[in-house]
C-alpha cells in the first residue's frame, strides 16, 4: 500500500454562527486507499467532505487535494475529484443515458455512457428513470455519476444506507473495483462491518475532533491489548449468514 498523500488536511475548523461544528482536525488520505470517516450522528464528517469537495467554505485551516490548495487552486481539484450529485438533480424526465450525457456536459467531458453505466451493471436499465429504479440501482447510478471526469478521488456519504445484505455486499465489491482501477475512495459510514471489511484506514470523529486513525486490523488489536474481551458468541453464524444463505448473493432488483 503506497502512503503518498493525496489529501492533507491541517488544523481544519468550521463554524457555523456560534457553534464550531469541525475543531481544527487533521488527517491525510493515502493515494489508491478506501478511507473511512467514522464516527456518530453531527460529529462533523459531512461538513469535513463537503468542505474538501470545495462545496462548503472552511472558517481556517488549511487543504491540499492531489497538490492542489483548497483556497487557490479550487477548479484544480473540482476537475480531480468525483462528488455523488444530490438526487434532486436528477431531472425526473430523462431516462439514465440522458442523465449521464446531461452530467457529462455540465463536466464538458465526452463519456459513452453506456460505458458508464455497464461499470455499476446498469446497462439494461439504461431507458429506465431514476425514480424507478431500485435503492441499490439508484446507489449504482449515484457512484457511476462520480466516474464521469475519470476522477483521481471518490466521495461516497453514507453508499450503502438503506440497501439490502446482498446490495451492499456487492456495493462494497463495485467501490473495490473502483480502487483496483486506480482511483482512491473517501467514505462515510455508519456500518462497522462495512469499515472493518471495505477500509483500508478510518478516522473516528467526534465532537468534532478527530479521535483516533488507524488500519481497522491495528485499531481491533488496539482494543483486544488493554484486555477487552467480547462477549463470547456461541452461535457459528448470524441472521445476515441466514439471510444470505436463503436468498443467495445476486442482486435482487
Ligand atoms: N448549515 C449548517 N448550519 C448550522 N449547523 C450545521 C450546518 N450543517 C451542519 N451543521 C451542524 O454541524 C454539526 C455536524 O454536522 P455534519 O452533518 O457534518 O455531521 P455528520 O458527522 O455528517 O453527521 P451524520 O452522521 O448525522 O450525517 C451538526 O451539529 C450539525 O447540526
Amino acid at each position: 500500500m503506497a502512503t503518498q498523500p493525496i489529501i492533507t488536511v491541517n488544523n481544519l475548523v468550521k463554524r457555523y454562527a456560534d457553534f464550531t461544528a469541525v475543531k481544527d482536525i487533521s488527517f491525510e488520505v493515502y493515494e489508491g486507499e478506501i478511507f473511512g470517516l467514522l464516527g456518530p450522528n453531527g460529529a462533523g464528517k459531512t461538513t469535513t467532505l463537503e468542505i474538501i469537495e470545495t462545496l462548503r467554505d472552511k472558517t481556517s485551516g488549511s487543504i491540499t487535494v492531489d497538490g492542489f490548495s483548497i483556497d487557490t487552486q479550487a477548479n484544480q481539484i473540482k476537475k480531480r475529484i468525483g462528488v455523488q450529485l444530490q438526487a434532486a438533480g436528477y431531472y425526473p424526465g430523462l431516462n439514465l443515458i440522458e442523465l449521464m450525457e446531461l452530467f457529462a456536459g455540465l463536466y464538458g467531458n465526452r463519456i459513452k455512457p453506456i460505458e458508464m453505466l455497464e461499470k455499476v451493471a446498469l446497462t439494461d436499465k439504461a431507458k429506465a428513470k431514476y425514480k424507478d429504479l431500485s435503492g441499490g440501482q439508484k446507489q449504482r447510478f449515484s457512484i457511476a455519476t462520480t466516474l464521469i471526469n475519470n476522477p483521481r478521488i471518490i466521495f461516497l456519504d453514507e453508499p450503502t444506507t438503506g440497501l439490502d445484505p446482498q446490495a451492499r455486499r456487492n456495493l462494497w465489491e463495485l467501490i473495490r473495483q473502483i480502487r483496483a482501477a486506480g482511483t482512491t475512495v473517501v467514505l462515510t459510514t455508519h456500518y462497522m462491518d462495512e469499515a472493518e471489511e471495505l477500509c483500508d484506514r478510518v478516522a473516528f470523529i467526534d465532537g468534532g475532533h478527530v479521535i483516533g486513525i488507524n488500519t481497522p486490523d491495528t485499531f481491533i488489536d488496539q482494543l483486544v491489548a488493554t484486555g477487552f474481551e467480547r462477549k463470547k458468541t456461541v452461535k457459528q453464524a448470524n441472521l445476515e449468514d441466514v439471510f444470505i444463505n436463503l436468498t443467495g448473493k445476486e442482486w435482487r432488483e
